[in-house]
């Protein structure tokens, strides 16, 4: 057995690409609809009185291309502000042994699989079913934001996607720098969210959410899709959504795993939200449509995700190693 190795964030960047991620990641959401996947629910450990937190996120993924045996462990505080707001590794086992095959770091791990799995929920619940993909609006331009920004060009083919953040100025920042990446005028910048959302027909949320919902149902388009990233608290008389009550009721919502659902989301039937599938038995076929025209996936994320972003990760990183030498 060879030693461990770290792969670190530089390394994990040179050998990621969207279309390994989009099908590593549709692997582990469609896996763990089938139950190959071992996933329970992740552990918090909030620091005292303190915003500070960490997160362990252990899994298992059967698959031949990208199953993996391992845990992903976070941490982070909000409100630093010279250094990134959450730190990420993921510790790889050898699937048959269980001895360590290496620590990945897992920044960008996390922001190009999460993104991906909204792509993945975009395309089955909103583009293969015929409704347009005219009007993109993002909320929220920190990593995630970008993320989603550079998932969803490269996916589809939206006429327009807008950029919307408590801090304007990084969605101004953020438009420019995407429009220049690529050479188009598609991006634009928006000060209001009311604006932003109004006549959108995807809307990815990726905000670290405040009291007060960024989103409110009266805004939408009917047969609007939303993708809601940002981690929802519901604890006593803080209650932190991106999106209002009536905007989960009046949609059907859609989780990644009912076993992260059924730990974090409970806050959601409070608001008479119909808790509707999973996203991997939407890619098996295996959901009727409702009478309601409006989907929102509510994604939490999953060690699944990282499973299997780990061996692809891993794999690649390997085989660039063997041609360099
Ligand atoms: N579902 C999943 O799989 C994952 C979810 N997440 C979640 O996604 C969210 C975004 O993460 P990430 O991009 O990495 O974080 P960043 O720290 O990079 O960005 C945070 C974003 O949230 C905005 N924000 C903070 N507070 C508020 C508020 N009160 N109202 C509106 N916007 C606010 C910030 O705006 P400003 O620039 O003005 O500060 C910024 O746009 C978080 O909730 C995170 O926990 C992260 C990883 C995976
Ligand atoms: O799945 C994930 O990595 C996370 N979900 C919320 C914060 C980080």
């Amino acid at each position: 057995m060879n030693a461990a190795m770290f792969i670190n964030e530089e390394e994990v960047k040179s050998v990621l690409n969207w279309d390994d991620t989009l099908e590593a990641t549709e692997t582990a959401l469609r896996a763990t609809s089938e139950r190959k996947s071992v996933q329970p629910p992740r552990v918090f450990a909030q620091i005292f009185n303190t915003p500070k937190w960490m997160i362990a996120m252990p899994g298992y993924l059967e698959d031949s291309r990208f199953g993996g045996w391992a845990c992903k462990i976070l941490s982070g505080n909000p409100q630093n502000v010279h250094s990134p707001t959450m730190s990420a590794n993921i510790v790889l086992y050898d699937e048959d042994s269980g001895v360590l095959k290496a620590v990945l770091s897992a920044i960008e791990i996390t922001s190009w699989r999460t993104a991906a799995a909204s792509a993945v929920a975009t395309k089955h619940l909103h583009v293969r079913t015929g409704k347009p993909q005219k009007i993109l609006a993002i909320f929220g331009c920190g990593d995630q934001g970008k993320a989603h920004a550079n998932c969803f060009y490269h996916c589809f083919n939206f006429e327009e996607i807008r950029l919307w953040n408590r801090t304007h100025q990084k969605a101004a920042n953020l438009a420019a720098e995407l429009n220049n990446k690529y050479h188009t005028l598609k991006f634009r910048a928006f000060e209001g969210n009311e604006s932003c959302a109004r006549d959108a027909d995807v809307i990815v949320t990726a905000t670290s959410p405040g009291p007060v919902p960024i989103v409110r149902s009266e805004w939408l388009k009917a047969g609007v899709h939303i993708n809601a990233i940002g981690v929802v608290t519901s604890k006593g008389e803080d209650k932190r959504y991106e999106l209002s009550a009536e905007t989960y009721k009046n949609a059907a919502v859609y989780v990644d795993s009912w076993e992260g659902a059924n730990k974090e989301l409970t806050g959601l039937l409070e608001f008479g939200a119909e808790m509707k599938a999973e996203i991997g038995d939407v890619i098996l076929g295996n959901v009727q449509s409702g009478n309601k025209d409006r989907s929102i996936f509510q994604s939490l994320g999953m060690a699944a995700e990282d499973c299997a972003m780990a061996r692809l990760v891993y794999d690649l990183h390997k085989r660039k190693q063997t041609k360099v030498l």
